[in-house]
């Protein structure tokens, strides 16, 4: 249940570069462990694993369990670091084919996009479950989750009636402010607190991963253990001895040579949106000020057949960390085939795994020929307590190294840019003036261009 750093990116950094920004990680660590950091009011996340109370945890499983018991569809509607959590969860966890699954419990996503077609198919379909809903946002006022639950909760309240909607409903919310919290008291929903300091991607192991995780069968005692062991293991600053601390510095390393891009790499479907949640974490918490890393991720091997020319010949300037699970779920065998017709019999009597891993190893040798730096991370296995144990590893390195590369990890005020602008061209009340200057902004660009 651990996520260990087995490659660390030679030959591209050497052990003695690495050593050398030890005095850049003790300065960093205390600035987390002092809580002395820019950004300081938003470090809750790391007393998670062993300091939430145990009521509110018996709390939120009683209430899974009721929702569990009447719904067959769970409709998780958030967006960013209020939905990928469990999405990453829920899907390593889960069937590796989701559409050939059939559990007791289905968890669908809205508030995560403002498609019509999505949201009206998703409507559509509703009828043929027993569906309950869980409204996630910190804010309580962004736009995709709002919408989304204004459909949402109309629909519920049609099909059952405002007083079995309302324990249908279950609100996931600052504790005083925005419009969320307000309308779960008037409707009396169930309501779980997203901690003041903790910030949206750092948040899956409070209610807002937690609830719905538990009301799909997850085992979040399991995850908080894994959460706990790396707290315990990845306390030490020591460059050597702490993994996360050792990412943190590579990567920093590696962006100052000359690396644009850190792709997610990953050889398990499963893994799909860890990494979406993993770009979320380093995408919010270091891309301001004109600096970071871009994250990306690759699904390999499919992806070799795709972006693989790429990673192997284009420009130079990424970089890979790649996940490898040691154990995963399943072994299987290859068979003999008495024709040897695909001419595959050369493999058979090994595993699957074995073919997996030998491709692993076979890129990263061809990626270190192309010049392409890796890091690789070992997983010991896809279970919670394994999955908790890296939501911890990668929120304590993405905040050490937000902090290495001199910038706030805890804020993201580059994703009001858009917000203020799509508030003005819709017209919303207090946006006036923006609306007028981008009107006559465009008016102007007409103009010049006519
Ligand atoms: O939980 P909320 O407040 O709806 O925010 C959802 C997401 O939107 C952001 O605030 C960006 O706008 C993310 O940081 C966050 O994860």
């Amino acid at each position: 249940m651990r996520l260990r750093l087995s490659h660390r990116a030679q030959p591209f950094v050497s052990e003695r570069e690495l050593m050398n920004m030890q005095p850049f990680i003790d300065a960093a660590h205390q600035l987390v462990t002092q809580r002395s950091g820019v950004g300081r009011d938003f470090l809750g996340w790391i007393d998670l694993p062993d300091q939430q109370s145990t009521e509110m945890i018996a709390a939120m499983k009683k209430k899974a369990s009721e929702i569990a018991q009447k719904a067959n569809v769970l409709v998780v509607i958030g967006i960013g670091g209020s939905y990928l959590g469990t999405r990453a969860a829920l899907h390593l966890l889960g069937h590796a084919v989701p559409e050939l699954a059939a559990p007791s419990l289905r968890v669908v996503y809205a508030g995560h996009n403002m498609s019509a077609t999505y949201l009206s198919e998703l409507l559509a379909d509703l009828d043929r479950y027993d569906v309950a809903v869980n409204v996630i946002s910190k804010s309580g006022t962004t736009t995709e989750p709002a919408l989304a639950f204004r459909f949402l909760q109309a629909y519920m309240e049609k099909r059952y009636g405002k007083e079995d909607a309302a324990t249908r409903i279950v609100a996931t919310t600052d504790r005083a402010n925005g419009a969320l919290v307000a309308m779960a008291r008037a409707s009396a929903y169930a309501t779980f607190v997203i901690p003041d300091d903790v910030g949206g991607r750092y948040s899956v192991l409070t209610p807002v991963g937690l609830f719905p995780l538990a009301v799909a069968g997850v085992d979040i005692d399991a995850l908080l253990a894994g959460a706990r062991r790396a707290k315990q293991e990845l306390s030490e600053s020591d460059v050597s001895k702490n993994d996360a601390y050792a990412y943190a510095a590579l990567r920093n390393i590696l962006l100052r040579k000359g690396c644009a891009i850190e792709a997610f790499v990953s050889y398990e479907p499963g893994i799909h949106y860890i990494a979406e949640w993993w770009k979320q974490l380093f995408g919010e918490s270091e891309g301001k000020d004109g600096r970071g890393l871009f994250p990306t991720s690759l699904d390999f091997s499919t992806d070799l057949h795709s972006m693989g020319q790429y990673v192997q010949e284009g420009a130079r300037i990424l970089f890979e960390s790649v996940v490898r699970v040691k154990s995963p779920r399943h072994a299987l065998t290859i068979p003999e085939l008495a024709s040897d017709a695909d001419g595959l019999n050369y493999l058979a009597g090994q595993s699957v795994q074995h073919v997996n891993d030998t491709a692993l190893r076979a890129t990263m040798l061809a990626h270190e020929d192309g010049r392409v730096p890796q890091v690789l991370f070992e997983m010991d296995d896809m279970s919670e307590q394994s999955l908790g144990y890296l939501f911890y590893f990668f929120e304590l390195s993405c905040a050490i190294s937000g902090y290495l590369l001199g910038v706030n990890p805890f804020d993201q005020p580059g994703v009001e840019a858009y917000k203020k602008n799509m508030f003005a061209l819709l017209g919303k009340p207090g946006f006036e003036a923006e609306r007028a200057r981008l009107l006559s902004a465009r008016e102007e660009t007409r103009n010049a261009r006519e």
